[in-house]
C-alpha cells in the first residue's frame, strides 16, 4: 500500500469513527449516583477519612513550590515581603535558609505519612465498596425469575456480573481518588496562583472553555463506543463459555476449527470496537495536550513580558512558572476524567439496568398453612412467543395424592406444563391453582419448597455426594442422607467409591454416570419429602434393569404425594393412576384404547381410582 493510500484510509477511518451514532442506549443519569452511593453507606467513615487525607496531601503538595519563591526573593535576594500579601507572614518566618530547610523536612514527613494513611483508607473503602456492590448484585440477580436465566446465555450473564463490577471497581478505585486529589490540587493551586499573579491566573483560566469544548465534542461519542465495546465483550464471553460447556459435542464433531473461527469472528468485532474507542480517546487527548501547550506558551509570553517590564518579581515568576508546569498536566488530567471514567460510567449504567429489573418478590404473596396438593389448570394459554402458543387451552385437574402421567409427542409441551407449575413462566391466559390459590398469588419460594423435581436436566454441584443429596434439605443428618440414598438405589454404589459419601462429583457431576446422577436427584427428592412431586423423564438414562429397581422405589416415593410424571417410557407409566396427553396445545384424558399395548395391563388405574398403590 502506498503512503497516499495509507493516509487516505486513515482519514476515512477517522471520519467514520467520528460519525458513528453517539447515543448509547443505557446512559447513566445523575440520579443514579444516589443509587450507587448507597453501597458506600456502611463504610462512609472510611470514605471521609480517605477524603480528608487526600485533601491534606493535595494541600501539602500545593504549597511546596512556594518554597522556591521564598528561597529566591527572601533568602537569595534578601527582599522583605510586601506586608499586604497573604503569604507575607510565611515569608517572614521562612527568611533564613535553616528554617526553610527545617520546614521542608517537616512538610515532606507530613506529606509522606499522610499519603500512606490515604492509601490505606482508600484501599479499605474501595474493597468494602466492591464487596457491598457485588454481594447486592448477586443477591438481586438470583432473585430474577427462572425465565430470565432460560432466556439469557450463562456467559452473557457472567460477563455482566463480573466484568462490569471489575471495570467499575478498577476505574473508580484508580481514578476517583485521583479526581478528588487533582480537583483539590487545582483549587489550592489556583488560589496560590491568584496570590502570585492575578493577571497570569486569568490567562490560565482563559483556556478552560477550550478544554470544555474538547470534552463536549468527544464525551458522548466515547460513551457510545464504550457501550458497543462492552456489549461485544459480553458476546465473546458468551461464545467462549458455550464452547467450553459443550466441549464434548465440539470434540466428537472434530469442530475445534469451526469453533475457533466462530469465537474469533465475535472477538474480531470486539477488537474493532476497542480500536475505535481507543482512537476516539486518543483524538480527545491530542486536543487536550494541544490546549495545554497553548496555555503554557501564553503564560511564558505574558509572564516574561511582565518581569521585563518590572511588574513582577523574578521569584514570583519562577514560582508561577513551576506551578504552571506541574499544574498544566494536572489540569489536563482533570479534564480527561470524563473520558477515562467512561468505562466505569458504562459499567455503572449496565449494572443500574440490572438492578432496575424486577426480581421475584421475596416473602411476598400468600403462604398457606398446609398443602393438600390439588392442582388445576383452567383455560391456560402459554407460548414462549405471543404468536406461537405451546399450550392453547389447557384444562387439567390433579387431585391430592394422585399420580398423573403426562405423555405426548416430543415438543408437545409436557416440560412446559411442569415449568408452569413451578412458576418458571406465567400463563398468558387462564389460571393455575394449588388448593384453590392462584399460583400467581403465592410466594414463589414457598411454592417451590412444596415441590420436588427430578428432571432429565438435573444439576449437581462440584462438592461431595453427601452435600449434593443434602442440597434439598440442608439440615438433614447423615443418617437421613444415607436413608434417602438407599431408597434411591444408589447407596451401594456410593459406598463402593474409595471416598464413599465424601466423593467429590466434579463440575456438574461429571465424575458420576448419568444414571448415577439421576439417582442422586431421586435421593434428593426422598430427602426433601415435599407434598408435590414432578418427575420429568426421571429414568431416561437408566437401563431396563436399573429402571425396574427405580420403578419400585418411585412407587414408594409417589405415595401420598401429588405427582406429575412425564415419561416416554411405557413401563414407567404403570405407576400412574391415570394418563393424560398433551396434544395440539390441549390436555386430554388418555383412554385405555389410546395407550400403547404394554400400558393396557390393568395396572394403570383410571380416573376416580384411589391414589394409594
Ligand atoms: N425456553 C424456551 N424458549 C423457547 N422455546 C422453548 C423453550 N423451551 C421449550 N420451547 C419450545 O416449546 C415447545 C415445547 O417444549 P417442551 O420442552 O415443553 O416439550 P416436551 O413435550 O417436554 O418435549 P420432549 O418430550 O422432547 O421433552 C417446543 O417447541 C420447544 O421448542
Amino acid at each position: 500500500m502506498s503512503i497516499t493510500d495509507y493516509c487516505r484510509r486513515t482519514v476515512a477511518f477517522t471520519r467514520e469513527i467520528m460519525q458513528q451514532p453517539a447515543t448509547a442506549k443505557k446512559d447513566l443519569r445523575f440520579s443514579d449516583l444516589g443509587f450507587f452511593l448507597r453501597f458506600a453507606r456502611p463504610i462512609w467513615s472510611l470514605g471521609v477519612l480517605a477524603l480528608v487525607a487526600t485533601a491534606l496531601v493535595a494541600a501539602a503538595k500545593a504549597v511546596l513550590p512556594l518554597s522556591i519563591k521564598f528561597f529566591i526573593d527572601n533568602i537569595l535576594l534578601g527582599e522583605t515581603p510586601a506586608p499586604d500579601t497573604l503569604i507575607a507572614g510565611a515569608g517572614a518566618i521562612l527568611s533564613s535558609l535553616d528554617t526553610l530547610i527545617a520546614a521542608l523536612l517537616v512538610l515532606g514527613l507530613f506529606t509522606g505519612g499522610m499519603d500512606l494513611l490515604r492509601n490505606y483508607w482508600t484501599a479499605r473503602f474501595r474493597e468494602g465498596y466492591a464487596f457491598n456492590l457485588q454481594t447486592a448484585l448477586v443477591e438481586h440477580v438470583l432473585s430474577f425469575p427462572i425465565s430470565y436465566f432460560k432466556s439469557q446465555q450463562t456467559g452473557y450473564i457472567m460477563s455482566r456480573l463480573s466484568d462490569d463490577v471489575q471495570i467499575l471497581q478498577y476505574t473508580v478505585s484508580q481514578y476517583l481518588p485521583l479526581i478528588v486529589a487533582n480537583g483539590l490540587y487545582v483549587v489550592f493551586t489556583l488560589a496560590v496562583l491568584c496570590i502570585l499573579s492575578l493577571r497570569l491566573t486569568l490567562v490560565v483560566a482563559a483556556f478552560i472553555p477550550l478544554y470544555l469544548l474538547v470534552n463536549a465534542v468527544f464525551i458522548r461519542r466515547i460513551r457510545a463506543a464504550t457501550h458497543r465495546e462492552r456489549e461485544r465483550q459480553a458476546y465473546v464471553s458468551r461464545d467462549i463459555q458455550e464452547v467450553i460447556s459443550g466441549i464434548d459435542t465440539v470434540k466428537t464433531h472434530a469442530a475445534e476449527e469451526r469453533e475457533v473461527h466462530r469465537v474469533s469472528g465475535t472477538l474480531a468485532k470486539m477488537v474493532d470496537a476497542r480500536i475505535r474507542n481507543t482512537m476516539l480517546s486518543a483524538f480527545s487527548e491530542y486536543f487536550r495536550i494541544g490546549t495545554m501547550s497553548l496555555m503554557l506558551i501564553a503564560v511564558f509570553w505574558v509572564g516574561g513580558n511582565e518581569v521585563l517590564a518590572g511588574g513582577m518579581t523574578i521569584g514570583d515568576f519562577v514560582a508561577f512558572a513551576v506551578y504552571v508546569v506541574t499544574f498544566a498536566p494536572t489540569v489536563n488530567t482533570f479534564f480527561a476524567f470524563p473520558v477515562v471514567m467512561q468505562p466505569a460510567a458504562t459499567s455503572a449504567a449496565r449494572l443500574r439496568e440490572l438492578f432496575s429489573m424486577d426480581g421475584e418478590p421475596s416473602g411476598g404473596g400468600v403462604v398457606p398453612a398446609a398443602v393438600q396438593g390439588r392442582i388445576e389448570f383452567s383455560g391456560v394459554r402459554f407460548g414462549y412467543t405471543e404468536s406461537e402458543p405451546v399450550l392453547a387451552d389447557a384444562n387439567l385437574v390433579i387431585r391430592p395424592g394422585e399420580v398423573v402421567a403426562v405423555v405426548g409427542r416430543t415438543g408437545a409441551g409436557k416440560t412446559t406444563l411442569v415449568n408452569l407449575i413451578l412458576r418458571a413462566f406465567s400463563p398468558q391466559e387462564g389460571t393455575i391453582t394449588l388448593d384453590g390459590h392462584d399460583l400467581a398469588s403465592l410466594d414463589p419460594r414457598w411454592l417451590r419448597r412444596q415441590v420436588s423435581l427430578v428432571s432429565q436436566d438435573l444439576f449437581l454441584f462440584h462438592t461431595t455426594i453427601e452435600d449434593n443429596i443434602r442440597y434439598s434439605r440442608p439440615k438433614a443428618t447423615f443418617e437421613e442422607v444415607v436413608n434417602a440414598a438407599r431408597k434411591a438405589q444408589i447407596h451401594d454404589e456410593i459406598t463402593g467409591f474409595p471416598d464413599g459419601y465424601r466423593t467429590v462429583v466434579g463440575e456438574r457431576g461429571t465424575q458420576l454416570s448419568v444414571g448415577q446422577r439421576q439417582r442422586v436427584a431421586i435421593a434428593r427428592a426422598f430427602l426433601k419429602d415435599a407434598p408435590i412431586l414432578i418427575l420429568d423423564e426421571p429414568t431416561s438414562a437408566l437401563d431396563m434393569q436399573t429402571e425396574e429397581q427405580i420403578r419400585r422405589t418411585l412407587r414408594l416415593l409417589v405415595r401420598n404425594r401429588t405427582t406429575i410424571l412425564v415419561s416416554h417410557r411405557p413401563s414407567l407409566l404403570t405407576i400412574a393412576d391415570r394418563v393424560v396427553a398433551v396434544e395440539g396445545g390441549r390436555v386430554r384424558e388418555q383412554q385405555g384404547t389410546d395407550l400403547p399395548p404394554e400400558h393396557d395391563t390393568g395396572r394403570i388405574r383410571r380416573p376416580g381410582h384411589s391414589a394409594a398403590t
